[in-house]
């Protein structure tokens, strides 16, 4: 019996010493997985360092701000997730769960994907430049293959072949000549390349990609169905599939409507095209006004002219930067944004997490809000509705409001409704930030462009005396290419100006 116990003994030093081996290499493991983790904190650390020492300005970055939806959407999902998948972990699991609700999902990273596109086709923007870090001559962020690769499938998500290809192209242009390793990447690209050509009508193109991609990989089924179908189409269309041919030059798909010479005068004004000069340019003036106001009588404001037909001016330092300060404060919490301090002025600041979207939000019942309306009405002569709310806008990137009135037209019948106070007679229109790029206020049809000056704002009526609506007063805000714009508008009705602004038969008042 001593015997086979001894033997067995034996037996158990053998496994002893593999659990040795085992542990060690679990151990290993763990320590390889603590390292990345540690790198992980390391990174997370470093980079909001940096963004939250100006946070408005960083973010006001549309690339800075796509790749940080980015690292919480895909990057999170390839590269934590694998780390962090152990039970083990669970009570840290639960922290970041928690964490995890103020983040980014993916709806948010396809709306940055979108937006950015947006910028490019309005700013006429490069990829190649882009990819670089140039946002139309502001320095960001440079994106690498994969990043751009990413952009290009977020477009084929959305239907969007023409800048699928863009981006697809510029990863294609960025992989290395005959490396093994990247002829995996290659073969996807020209897989995704292939049918957005043939999408957009480029059969050819399509063709002669779709045979590069068997070159590398002669067993893709779909690669090969394509290759026959593409061929069978051109056959039929009679093209010849031998000729030499260069890679198209796709088209950016627009609707009917971006096809308009409306939204094109918009588009070029934003860009700083076409039309820039309004009539009789050269008789603007400025002035102080006070308008008999006690409160302005202390305190004239500056009236610059802007343009006569539609009559059009801008008020300088109307609002304090204190008061801007709580509105944004007001409606922060509504926009469900973090509120952060400058580092540097040690003023609060509102984190835009949602920058994919703009929102509008009103703001009432607050000293401020009040104040701000008595002003309007010593500058402007006219009665506010003080139940009508401050409408406050935070645009985020890419942020835009397409060309469009301020005021209900006749045909519309059930937006008259809805205005219960009358129409909107005239527009006050609060600039509360300085944009770095984009983000103009335009108005097509007089050739007026209002850059966001921060504390000031832009006046205009909607209507003749008359009632009649002033057509030309329509207007848009170019998209945020680079900054935070926020804005707050007061509309201001018919109903109460019977003695301010009687109505007259003659429409041209
Ligand atoms: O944000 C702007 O520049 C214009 C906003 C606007 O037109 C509006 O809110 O009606
Ligand atoms: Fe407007």
């Amino acid at each position: 019996e001593v015997f086979t116990s001894m033997a067995h003994l034996e037996a158990t030093l053998y496994a002893e010493r593999d659990i040795g081996l085992t542990l060690r290499k679990h151990v290993q493991k763990e320590r390889e997985r603590l390292n990345k983790l540690e790198k992980l904190a390391g990174d997370y650390e470093q980079h909001s360092r940096k963004a939250l020492a100006d946070p408005n300005y960083y973010l006001g970055n549309p690339v800075n701000a796509f790749l940080l939806i980015k690292r919480f959407t895909l990057d999170w999902d390839k590269e934590v997730l694998p780390i962090l998948g152990n039970n083990s972990w669970q009570d840290l699991n639960e922290e970041l769960q928690y964490a995890r609700q103020d983040l980014p999902n993916y709806e948010d990273l396809s709306g940055a994907a979108t937006a950015l596109m947006r910028l490019q086709d309005t700013y006429h923007l490069d990829t190649t430049q882009i990819a670089h870090g140039n946002l139309g001559g502001v320095s960001s962020s440079t994106l690498s293959d994969d990043e751009c690769f990413e952009l290009g499938r977020l477009s084929y998500n959305e239907d969007d072949f023409y800048h699928t290809a863009l981006w697809m192209e510029e990863a294609m242009d960025r992989l290395g000549k005959d490396e093994d390793e990247e002829q995996e990447k290659r073969a996807e690209l020209l897989d995704y390349l292939s049918f957005s050509y043939y999408k957009q009508g480029y059969t050819k193109h399509a063709l002669v990609l779709t045979k590069e991609l068997l070159a590398i990989d002669p067993s893709h089924e779909r690669a090969s169905n394509n290759k026959r179908y593409f061929e069978d189409t051109l056959r039929k269309q009679g093209v010849s599939i031998t000729d030499y041919h260069e890679r198209p030059s796709i088209k950016r798909q627009v609707d009917e409507y971006r096809e308009s010479q409306e939204f094109q005068t918009y588009e070029a004004m934003c860009r700083g095209e076409g039309k820039q000069k309004v009539k009789d340019a050269d008789k603007l003036r400025c002035r102080y006004i006070h308008n008999n106001d006690p409160t302005l009588l202390l305190q004239p404001v500056k009236e610059e002219q802007m343009s006569f037909d539609p009559w059009l001016v801008i008020y300088h330092d109307v609002l304090s930067d204190r008061e801007m300060n709580d509105i944004k404060l007001l409606a922060t919490p509504k926009l469900n944004r973090a509120t952060v301090q400058n580092s540097k002025t040690g003023e609060l600041e509102t984190a835009n997490y949602r920058i994919s979207k703009s929102a509008w939000l009103k703001a009432t019942d607050h000293p401020t809000v009040a104040k701000i309306n008595d002003r309007i009405e010593a500058v402007t002569k006219l009665e506010l509705d003080t139940a009508e709310e401050l409408q406050i806008a935070n645009y985020g990137m890419g942020g835009h409001y397409e060309p469009h009135f301020d005021f209900a037209r006749k045909e519309e019948k059930d937006a008259f409704k809805s205005l219960g106070t009358g129409n909107r007679i005239a527009t006050f229109l609060i600039y509360m930030s300085d944009v770095e790029a984009g983000g103009a206020t335009v108005f097509p049809y007089i050739g007026l462009k209002l850059h966001p000056k921060k504390g000031a704002a832009a006046f205009w009526y909607n209507l003749y005396k008359s009632g009649d609506g002033i057509y030309n007063t329509r207007h848009a805000a170019c998209p945020v290419l680079v900054g935070v714009k926020w804005v707050a508008n007061k509309w201001i009705h018919e109903r109460g100006q019977e003695f301010r602004r009687p109505c007259s038969i003659s429409p041209d008042e």
